[in-house]
């Protein structure tokens, strides 16, 4: 008598693309409605003051970054960090203690996520990127690095934007991909994506080019602090060899891709 019944949130949404007899998409979840519109306003109310903070100085590297240009590998968009510091020059988490906190905005996202049913309360992601994307910012294909726990978890805000995951993607244009072996999930507004699974660890994923802007809020469970990169990624792993010198052929193509984007992309400079 008297007992709550726990309201049941419906299970989310599925996907599967099996490769080579395996589903490449298994643990790839979407959530619609993590959030509400009136949590979205003060989540992007906190993002905007610190976007704002970081342009002007006050936010300094790396609790903020600006990623353009030449150096950046085909990234282009505005970031803040919380919690831990990923190093994105060498694809990996990097040094405790770099970034602040997270600020009581955060702990409440994680805590609403857990107790609406999104995510399990062992998860306790204790580190996030913030992710800004203005018209025409991307993030290139990646798996997000093994020593973070799966699910990886992105929460969309402001804009609708594709999402491709998958094993294989072809650059269609500068900051822009489609897949090989993949496909494009739609991610709402409010949404929450959960990347587990093959999803998270075999399959890549990026964001091509945005239509609009985008923000996104990206939590992970950082490694252990005792942990370390492997010797294999300290000097000649993936994410840390030389580049290879480009071919002629590729030398043109950058140059046309440069060319195109500095027509194309809109100034942000504030
Ligand atoms: O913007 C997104 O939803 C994806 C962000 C992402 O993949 C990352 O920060 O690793
Ligand atoms: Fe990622």
């Amino acid at each position: 008598m008297g007992k709550k019944r726990k309201r049941q949130r419906p299970a989310g949404e599925t996907f599967t693309l099996v490769d080579n007899g395996e589903n490449l998409l298994e643990g790839l979840v979407l959530r619609r409605d993590a959030v509400t519109v009136a949590e979205e306003a003060e989540l992007l109310t906190f993002i905007n003051d610190g976007l704002a903070r970081g342009r002007n100085g006050s936010i300094r590297k790396p609790t903020y970054l600006k990623a353009e240009g030449a150096r950046s590998r085909g990234n282009r968009r505005e970031s803040l960090q919380y919690g831990g510091f990923f190093d994105f020059n060498r694809g990996r988490p990097g040094k405790r203690g770099l970034v602040p906190p997270f600020p009581p905005i955060l702990e409440r996202l994680v805590a609403n996520l857990v107790k609406r049913g999104f995510i399990d309360a062992s998860l306790n992601p204790d580190s996030c990127i913030i992710n800004s994307y203005a018209p025409g910012d991307c993030i290139p294909p990646h798996t997000d690095h093994a020593a973070y726990a799966r699910p990886i978890l992105t929460l969309s805000l402001l804009g609708e934007e594709p999402i491709l995951v998958g094993r294989s993607f072809r650059s269609t244009r500068a900051c822009a991909w489609e897949p090989i072996v993949g496909r494009s999930v739609t991610l709402p507004r409010r949404s929450l994506l959960l990347l587990g699974g093959n999803s998270g660890s075999v399959a890549k994923h990026c964001v091509s080019a945005c239509a609009g802007p985008r923000v996104s809020i990206t939590l992970r469970r950082q490694p252990p602090e005792d942990w370390r990169p492997d010797a294999s990624e300290l000097i000649g792993g993936e994410t840390h060899k030389k580049r290879k010198p480009l071919s002629g052929s590729a030398k043109r193509r950058k140059k046309r891709e440069k060319l195109l984007t500095r027509r194309t992309e809109p100034s942000r400079r504030t």
